[in-house]
């Protein structure tokens, strides 16, 4: 089945529904409601689902859209459809701004903050005097279409549900491209994106400034469905039940957005049907099932009931396979000026009063495979975190093909083409293998949101997801690429983060304990492709506490131990070096 076939059914079975005869009016209106809160669940899903960033805000983005066209028709004459853009643009703006403070906030201060606003907000509508205070705005035009005035619900029906399907498709595309593969990095914090160049606080912002989009798409609909605009629906009350139709439905998928808010409207609408009845007009308890059934439901259904749903559907999800033979063009870079590579003098970091790396001076040289040991805890995943930017150095310098690095974030020290994986493997886990290791060559593509949204990004991406598959070929995992990498054992996800490396197209690879976790056969295979790394004209620097693979593959070695060098040579020099014996290699034995 086509990718687009069951997004037709359903928009023709939508478009349907209006014509059944006999059908009750109230039902239309219960779907209109259903569309207009599927569209703010659906930025949430990118936002919070897709992106990490959880906010109970969102209701006030729609009061933004709604507002905005009602004093707009109202006060000023201007056309519903001219407000549309305005209405848009007033969300995004209004977002701009309370994004560019929220998306720096971190752990509970991001869902505080944005309950913060989204109080705040619905207290400024309710005062200022020219949104009507807690009246609000009312004789709000409707929508038309030459003649066609869509004054009953049925006829603005459609306009809703285009909304939905429109945004429903836009996000989709925005998710499977570039961008998206960046937004889908965001759950698993910034590190492993920004190593390859993802502007993760552009990209933060971003989803931010999208989910409020739809949201004000959402409100604007609402204002002239209801032809009529006050606090109540903007309030952080809203907000909350917002996250909770995201969550319902699945906060990780699109459609989980529209399942969501279908299950949250009509489970409500019954409850408040048909309670009174049975419990004589004890109306708090409407309430109370409605949370007890919601808790039973993600009992049932923890990532929501889409995915529930779809894992017990007999339809698996459509791979593409990438054409291997499509070239992606190698990056720019500058040459070494020597054949030093990466030189680090005199480097210190301190945190407080412990010195992780003391005063450590080494260098890698063109084609070198050049081993970091020690105990653990004597500074070695520090000292790759000082060359890759994640952490600032407190002295000494650092340079990469003679351009200091020592301060530089890491998208600024992935261009100079130094590449690495991570002790602790990151990867997201419910991306493919593909997916993920497209992710590394986030830096040779260009195409951005807007193109990716209207596919006209296709050229870009298919070179990016050709690039991907050779490098997953190179490193063995060519049967293991359309797997979810959280699938894959903890040895083969190293390898799958080698793989993301090397569609750097790096100079310099940096492997933190790339062994760890994999079979003899494994370590070998390996060893054979770094050798034949080497060999092409990549350096690696590797971290690595397996002693045998060590000797074996690396030309110089560096051992450091509590944060200081203690000694630097072959391995032969190495296995010899009394100081090494005794506080490494003799414990390691
Ligand atoms: N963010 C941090 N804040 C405080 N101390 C830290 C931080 N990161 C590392 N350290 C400390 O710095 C020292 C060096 O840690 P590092 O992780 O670099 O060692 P390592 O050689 O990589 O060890 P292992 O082999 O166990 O990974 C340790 O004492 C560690 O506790």
């Amino acid at each position: 089945m086509n990718q687009r076939t069951p997004l037709i059914i359903f928009a023709a079975l939508m478009a349907a529904i209006p014509f059944i005869p006999g059908i009750p009016p109230f039902w239309i209106v219960l779907l209109n409601n259903i569309g207009l809160a599927a569209l703010v669940a659906m930025g949430l899903v990118l936002l919070t689902g897709v992106g990490g960033l959880t906010s109970f805000g969102q209701a006030a983005f729609c009061g933004f859209g709604a507002y905005t066209t009602a004093v707009l028709t109202t006060a000023y004459g201007v056309s519903p459809w001219l407000t549309l853009p305005l209405s848009l643009l007033v969300s995004g703006i209004a977002a701009v701004l309370l994004g560019i403070i929220t998306v720096r906030l971190s752990g509970h201060y991001l869902p505080l903050g944005t309950i913060a606003w989204g109080i705040g907000l619905f207290y400024l509508f309710s005062k200022l005097e020219f949104l009507g205070r807690n009246d609000g705005i009312s004789g709000i035009p409707p929508l038309s279409i030459g003649s066609l005035r869509m004054l009953d619900p049925g006829s603005i029906y459609f306009a809703i549900w285009i909304a939905v399907l429109v945004s429903a498709l836009l996000t989709m595309n925005l998710l499977d491209s570039r961008t998206g593969r960046a937004i889908r990095a965001l759950r698993r914090g910034h590190i492993a994106g920004e190593a390859f160049g993802v502007q993760t606080p552009r990209a933060k912002l971003l989803v931010f400034v999208y989910a409020a989009v739809l949201a004000g798409l959402s409100g604007w609909l609402y204002a002239h469905f209801q032809r009529a605009a006050n606090p109540t629906p903007f309030g952080a009350h809203a907000g909350i039940e917002y996250l909770f139709i995201a969550v319902v439905g699945g906060a990780g998928y699109v459609w989980g957005a529209v399942l969501g808010a279908g299950i949250v409207v009509i489970l409500k609408e019954i409850l408040q049907s048909y309670l009174p009845y049975i419990f004589g007009g004890q109306s708090q308890l409407e309430t109370i099932v409605f949370g007890i059934l919601l808790v039973v439901l993600l009992q049932l259904a923890p990532t929501g009931v889409w995915p529930w749903l779809m894992s017990r559907l007999p339809i698996k999800p459509n791979r593409r396979t990438p054409d291997a033979s499509l070239p992606l063009a190698t990056p720019v870079r500058g040459q070494a000026s020597s054949a030093v590579l990466l030189q680090i003098e005199k480097a210190r970091k301190q945190f407080g009063g412990v010195i992780a790396v003391n005063d450590v001076s080494f260098d890698v040289k063109a084609r070198e495979i050049v081993a970091l040991i020690g105990p653990n805890g004597a500074g070695k995943s520090t000292t790759f975190n000082l060359v890759t930017g994640v952490l600032t150095t407190t002295g000494g310098t650092i340079s990469v093909l003679g351009h200091k690095v020592d301060n530089a974030p890491p998208q600024e020290v992935v261009k100079l083409g130094v590449a690495r994986t991570f002790q602790h493997v990151k990867l997201v886990p419910d991306m493919t293998v593909l997916e993920n290791v497209a992710i590394g060559a986030h830096l040779r593509g260009s195409a951005g949101a807007i193109s990716s949204m209207f596919r006209l990004d296709r050229a870009d991406e298919a070179k990016l997801l050709a690039e991907a598959a050779r490098q997953i070929e190179r490193v063995g995992l060519a049967d293991q690429m359309d797997q979810l990498a959280g699938s894959l054992s903890l040895g083969q996800q190293r390898i799958v983060e080698i793989a993301r490396a090397l569609c750097v197209d790096p100079l310099l690879l940096l492997l933190d304990e790339p062994a760890a976790g994999l079979r003899h056969m494994e370590k070998q295979r390996l060893a054979a492709l770094l050798r034949q790394l080497r060999d092409g004209g990549m350096s690696v620097l590797l971290v690595e506490h397996d002693m045998g693979f060590v000797m074996d593959l690396a030309d110089r070695i560096v051992v450091l131990d509590f944060g200081t060098k203690i000694a630097e040579g072959t391995p032969a020099e190495i296995k010899t070096n009394p100081d090494v014996i005794k506080a490494y290699l003799g414990a390691a034995a």
